[in-house]
């Protein structure tokens, strides 16, 4: 089958995107982490599907570099905004349903804002903060950031004895004077990635527990692949709404392939 698709990226964070409102698209593990191969394929950290739905602008369907169907992706969720605006489908703010429910977003020039799930409930294990921000994740404080072995930090992490099963994201984080440093490891990818939206997402909110911030706040997380900032409301301890994660979200390249 021959299929059109694009690459978006959003902080260096890449995706192969499929305009499947036809529904011809038959998710496929080893076809799409072969798509997503740097190698063998178009090269790319995830695979998302626009698909109709009746109730919502459009469905996102995203599926990790792996093959296999991810949970909630953030920046996934700003470059899919981007597509479906490229498409016709929306013009700057689109209201569209993910596996972790609905989202808003609006587009002004590169930047897209992302509305995220309401989060209600960390954990802090050990000086660890774990959380779900649509996606699973863990975030730990470092003082040492670029010497960090991301990969092999990240894996033993992801895959020990309570993750195995599961898995988690690993972000470890850095605090400077106006933000945050952030590098993260993603399951699904099992490697480092450029920037990862729902991992920045868990820091803000880590380091809001952490520095006992309340109200509305915005925070900056500096990522290998750019700048992205988090704001948000906290309520309570544990409670925060009004999540919107912000950064860059652009269109790379367009082609065919056959599948
Ligand atoms: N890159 C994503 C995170 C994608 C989800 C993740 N890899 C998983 O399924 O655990 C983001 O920007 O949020």
């Amino acid at each position: 089958m021959q299929i059109r698709f694009s690459k978006y990226q959003g902080a260096g964070n890449d995706f192969i995107l499929i305009d499947d409102r036809a529904n011809q698209v038959r998710p496929d593990v080893e076809v799409f982490n072969k798509l997503c191969d740097r190698r063998f394929g178009i090269g790319a950290d995830g695979i998302m599907l626009v698909r109709n739905h009746k109730d919502f602008d459009f469905e996102m369907l995203y599926f990790n570099a792996d093959g296999r169907e991810g949970s909630m992706c953030g920046n996934g969720g700003r470059c899919i905004a981007t597509f479906a605006r490229d498409l016709g489908i929306t013009g700057s703010e689109s209201h569209f349903i993910a596996v972790d429910g609905p989202h808003r977003a609006r587009i002004t020039g590169e930047e897209v804002s992302l509305e995220m799930k309401d989060v209600n409930g960390i954990e802090i294990n050990s000086g660890d903060y774990i959380l779900d921000t649509g996606s699973p994740h863990l975030v730990r404080m470092t003082s040492t950031l670029q010497e960090l072995d991301i990969v092999s930090e990240g894996r033993s992490v992801r895959y020990n004895d309570r993750f195995r099963q599961e898995g988690i994201n690993v972000n470890f984080v850095e605090p400077f004077a106006d933000h945050y440093a952030v590098r993260t490891y993603e399951r699904g990818v099992e490697n480092e990635t450029y920037a990862c939206g729902t991992g920045v997402t868990a820091v803000a909110l880590a380091m809001a527990v952490k520095d006992k911030l309340y109200g509305d706040l915005k925070l900056r997380l500096q990522t290998k692949g750019g700048l992205l900032t988090v704001r948000f409301h906290r309520s309570g301890e544990q409670s925060f709404s009004g999540i919107y994660l912000s950064g860059p979200a652009t269109f790379v390249f367009k082609g065919e392939i056959f599948i």
